[in-house]
C-alpha cells in the first residue's frame, strides 16, 4: 500500500463478519487456504512473474515470454519440491494461459482415464517429469461439437502391427488444440478407428508429433499455430494449433485401450467399460471449468466492488464529497447478484468436485451407474456458470464506467481470456441440449417404476410438484429455504413436463426435439439453476464457524435465488409457481437484502484473498488508491515515450499545413 494509506479502510471497518473465517470458507478448508495464500504471495513477490506489459507485447514476444514464465515456474516447482496441489496453485496464480494447462489439464487426464494400467505406467512418468509435453487434439477444422463426425482416420495395418494416422481432407485438419501449435511433442489424437475395412467409432491415440532432439515435426506431420485470437495479450499466450497427418505410423499399443482393445490380428474387443468413457476427459475438464467460473467471476466482482466504493458521482451537499457509486440502488442491483453468484458457483463447484471424485472411484471399481449424472451435471453446470460469468465480467466492466474500458482495469483482458469458456469443452448450447435429452428421458420414464436419482430426484415427486401452490404471504417468507426450493423445483419440473408434452405430439421425436430446442434449453436453465440454489442452501446447513459468517452467506444465498426469481419471473408466473403478488414480494425482499450486503461488500470481496498481482487491476487495488496509479500508468504507454508522435512529420504536419493554406 502506498504510504500505508488504505483508502478503503472505512469500508473495511463496516464489515459485520469475521473476514478471516470467510477466507477459509471461500478456499474450502484451512489447508487449501494456507496453500493458496502462501503460493499466491510467492508468485506476487517474484518479479519474474510480473505481468505489466502483457497487453502491449507483439505476439512473438508475448509467446516467448510465456515460455520463459512456464519454464521458470517449472524450475520453482522443482526447486521448492512443491506438491501436485501446490504446483497447480502456482500455475493458477501465474495467471497466464499456456501449453502447460493442456499438458496437465487434458493430456495427462486423458491417459489416466482412457489408458490401460500398462499404458499409464509407460507414459505418465515421462509426462509428470515433462520429458514429453502433450496436448489434446480432438477438434478439427470441419468438426468440433459433433465428435462422431471427426474425419481423421486410424487404420490398423496387421502387417506391421501399426496404426496409420491420416488426415484425408482439409476439414480433417486438427484445429484449435492448445499447446499444439508450437510446443507439444505428443498429442492424444482422436480419430476414427478402422480395422479390416470396418469403422469402430472415435478413439484416442498417443501420437508423437515432434522430434525430441530438435523439436522438428516428424515425417508426415504438418503443424503450426492457427493465428491471433480475440483481444490483446489474453489467450494469445497460447499456441492453439493446426495439425495434418500424411499416413503417419504409430505402434498398436499407442491406442488408448481402456474402453476397447485392438488385438494383434486386428480384432476390436470391447471391455465392459461404456464407450462414453472416451469422452471422460471432457467430463473432468468441464468440472474444473465450473470451479474456475467462480474464480473469474469473483475476480471481476472484486475489481468492480472496490472501484464502486472509490468512485463518486453526483450528490454533493454543501461542497461535501459526492456519492459513492456503490450506494446507488441500480449499481447494487447489478453488482450484488454477481457477488452472490460468485459465492454460489464456488459452492456448486465444490460439490461438483466431490461428485466427480465419487464417480471416478466408482469407475475404478467398474460401477458406471453414476456416469450419466456426472455427464448431465458437468455439461449443464459448465454451460450455466460460464455463460453467467462471461456476461458478468462484461457487466463489471460497465459498472466501472469509462475506466473499466482501460486495459489497466484488468477487465478487458479477463473478458478476452474468459469468454471462449462458453465455447471450449463443448459449446454451451450443444451441452444444454445434451442435458435436455437426459431430462426428457427422465420425464418419459416417470411412472415406469424407475425412480430418478441424484439431481433429477425431485422429478420423482412430480405429482406433488404439478399441484404445488406457493404459500408466500409476506416478503420475509421468501427467506425460508424450503419454500424457495419447492418453487424452483416446481418451475423446473413444470417446464420439463411442458416440453415433454409438446414433444409427444411429434410423430418423429428427433424432429420434435429440433423444433422445440429453444424451449428445451430454457427448461435446462431452470433445472441447472435449481441445482445451484439447492447446493447453496445445503452449504448453509453445514457447521460454519466465525462471527457473522453464516449470516452473510445466508444473505448472499437470498440475493442469489431472489435475483433469479426476479429475472425469470416470466417462467415462474407462466408455470403458475408464484402469483404476481408473490413475485413482487420477492423483489421487495431482494431490495432489503441488497441493503444488508452493502456494508459488507468490500469485506466480502476481500475474502477472495486475491493479491494485487493476481487481480492485475488498478481499479481493483486493495488500497483503493486508484487515481494516482491510473495517472502514473498512462505515462508508461509507449505512445507517451515521445511528446511529438512518430508520424507527425509524415501525416499530421502536412494535414495542418494544408488546412492553413486553404484558409489563406
Ligand atoms: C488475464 C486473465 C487470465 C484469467 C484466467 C481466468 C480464468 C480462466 C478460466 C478457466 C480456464 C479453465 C480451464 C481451461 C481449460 C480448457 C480450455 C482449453 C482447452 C479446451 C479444450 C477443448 O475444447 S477439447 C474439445 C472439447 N470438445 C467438446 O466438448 C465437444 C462437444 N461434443 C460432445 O461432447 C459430443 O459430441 C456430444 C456429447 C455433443 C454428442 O456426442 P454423441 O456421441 O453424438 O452423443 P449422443 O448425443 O449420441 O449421446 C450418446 C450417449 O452418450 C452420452 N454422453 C455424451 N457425452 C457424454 C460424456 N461426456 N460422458 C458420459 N456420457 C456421455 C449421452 O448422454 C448419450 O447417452 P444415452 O445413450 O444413455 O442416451
Ligand atoms: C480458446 C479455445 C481453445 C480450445 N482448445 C481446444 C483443445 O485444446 N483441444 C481441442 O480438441 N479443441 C479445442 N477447442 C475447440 C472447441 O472444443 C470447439 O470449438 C468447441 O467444442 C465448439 O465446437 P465448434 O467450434 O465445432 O462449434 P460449432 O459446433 O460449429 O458451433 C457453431 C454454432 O452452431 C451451434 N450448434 C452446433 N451444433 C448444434 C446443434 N446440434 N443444435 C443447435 N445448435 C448447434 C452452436 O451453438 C454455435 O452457435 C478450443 C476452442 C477454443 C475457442
Amino acid at each position: 500500500m502506498e504510504g500505508g494509506v488504505d483508502y478503503l479502510a472505512d469500508e473495511r471497518k463496516k464489515a459485520e463478519f469475521d473476514v478471516q473465517q470467510m477466507k477459509i470458507v471461500w478456499a474450502g478448508s484451512h489447508h487449501t487456504f494456507e496453500i493458496s495464500d502462501r503460493i499466491s504471495k510467492l508468485v506476487a513477490n517474484d518479479p519474474a512473474f510480473s505481468k505489466d506489459e502483457r497487453t502491449m507485447l507483439p505476439r512473438k514476444e508475448l509467446f516467448k515470454n510465456t515460455l520463459r514464465k512456464a519454464s521458470y515456474a517449472w524450475k520453482r516447482i522443482n526447486d521448492l519440491h512443491l506438491s501436485e496441489e501446490e504446483a497447480s496453485q502456482l500455475r493458477f496464480y501465474v495467471d497466464e494461459p499456456a501449453f502447460t494447462d493442456l499438458h496437465w489439464g487434458m493430456f495427462i487426464p486423458a491417459i489416466k482415464g482412457q489408458g490401460t494400467d500398462e499404458q499409464q505406467k509407460k507414459w505418465l512418468p515421462l509426462a509428470y517429469k515433462m520429458q514429453i509435453i502433450g496436448c489434446y487434439a480432438q477438434t478439427e477444422l470441419g468438426h468440433g461439437s459433433n465428435v462422431q463426425g471427426l474425419e481423421t482416420t486410424a487404420t490398423f495395418d496387421p502387417q506391421t502391427d501399426e496404426f496409420v494416422i491420416h488426415s484425408p481432407t482439409l476439414t480433417s485438419s486438427k484445429w484449435w488444440p492448445g499447446g499444439l501449435g508450437k510446443v507439444s511433442t505428443h498429442g492424444v489424437v482422436y480419430a476414427r478407428l478402422i480395422t479390416d475395412g470396418q469403422e469402430h467409432g472415435i478413439h484416442g491415440f498417443i501420437v508423437q508429433l515432434r522430434r525430441l532432439e530438435d523439436h522438428r515435426p516428424l515425417p508426415g506431420i504438418i503443424i503450426g499455430d492457427i493465428g491471433m485470437k480475440f483481444g490483446n495479450g489474453a489467450y494469445n499466450t497460447m499456441d492453439n494449433g493446426v495439425l495434418r497427418f500424411d499416413h503417419v505410423r504409430i505402434p498398436r499399443d499407442q491406442m488408448l485401450m481402456r474402453v476397447s482393445q485392438v488385438t494383434r490380428d486386428g480384432k476390436v474387443v470391447q471391455s465392459d467399460v461404456p464407450r462414453q468413457l472416451v469422452y471422460g476427459t471432457m467430463v473432468y475438464v468441464r468440472q474444473t471449468i465450473v470451479q474456475d467460473a467462480s474464480c473469474a467471476l469473483s475476480r471481476a466482482v472484486c475489481i468492480a466492488t472496490r472501484y464502486s466504493a472509490v468512485r463518486r458521482q453526483f450528490g454533493s451537499h454543501n461542497g461535501g464529497p459526492e456519492t459513492q457509486v456503490i450506494d446507488y440502488k441500480t449499481q447494487q442491483s447489478r453488482l450484488f447478484p454477481l457477488l452472490a453468484s460468485a459465492y454460489a458457483f464456488r459452492f456448486v463447484g465444490e460439490w461438483l468436485k466431490w461428485l466427480y471424485t465419487d464417480v471416478t472411484q466408482r469407475l475404478q471399481a467398474n460401477d458406471f451407474s453414476t456416469l450419466p449424472e456426472a455427464h448431465a451435471c458437468t455439461a449443464g453446470l459448465k454451460s450455466l456458470t460460464t455463460s453467467v460469468t462471461a456476461d458478468g465480467i462484461e457487466e463489471c466492466r460497465k459498472l466501472c464506467g469509462g475506466h473499466g474500458y482501460l486495459c489497466t482495469s484488468g477487465l478487458p483482458e479477463l473478458f478476452a481470456v474468459y469468454v471462449p469458456a462458453c465455447t471450449y469443452e463443448g459449446d454451451n448450447i450443444v451441452l444444454m441440449l445434451q442435458v435436455a435429452r437426459i431430462l426428457m428421458k427422465t420425464v418419459s420414464q416417470l411412472g415406469s417404476g424407475k425412480l430418478p436419482v441424484g439431481t433429477m430426484a425431485y422429478m420423482g415427486r412430480i405429482e406433488h410438484l404439478l399441484q404445488y401452490r406457493c404459500n408466500v404471504q409476506k416478503a420475509e417468507d421468501w427467506l425460508n429455504p424450503a419454500i424457495v426450493l419447492e418453487a424452483f423445483e416446481a418451475r423446473a419440473a413444470r417446464m420439463s413436463v411442458s416440453c415433454a408434452k409438446k414433444l409427444s405430439k411429434f410423430a418423429n421425436p428427433e424432429e420434435g426435439f429440433a423444433e422445440l430446442s429453444a424451449d428445451l434449453v430454457e427448461a435446462v436453465v431452470a433445472h441447472c439453476q435449481l441445482i445451484v440454489v439447492s447446493k447453496f442452501i445445503e452449504k448453509l446447513q453445514q457447521d460454519i464457524p466465525g462471527k457473522g459468517v453464516k449470516q452473510q452467506l445466508k444473505v448472499l444465498c437470498g440475493v442469489y435465488y431472489l435475483f433469479l426469481l426476479h429475472k425469470h419471473q416470466g417462467d415462474f408466473l407462466a408455470t403458475s409457481c408464484v402469483t404476481p403478488k408473490q413475485a413482487s414480494l420477492a423483489n421487495d425482499q431482494l431490495r432489503v437484502l441488497y441493503s444488508q450486503v452493502r456494508p459488507n461488500a468490500i469485506a466480502l470481496v476481500d475474502a477472495f484473498n486475491y493479491t494485487d498481482h493476481f487481480l492485475g487491476s488498478i481499479l481493483g487495488r486493495y488500497d483503493g488508491n486508484v487515481y494516482p496509479k491510473l495517472y502514473e500508468a498512462a505515462w508508461k504507454d509507449p505512445l507517451n515515450d515521445s511528446v511529438v508522435p512518430d508520424g507527425y512529420h509524415q501525416y499530421i504536419r502536412p494535414l495542418l499545413k494544408q488546412q492553413r493554406s486553404a484558409k489563406l
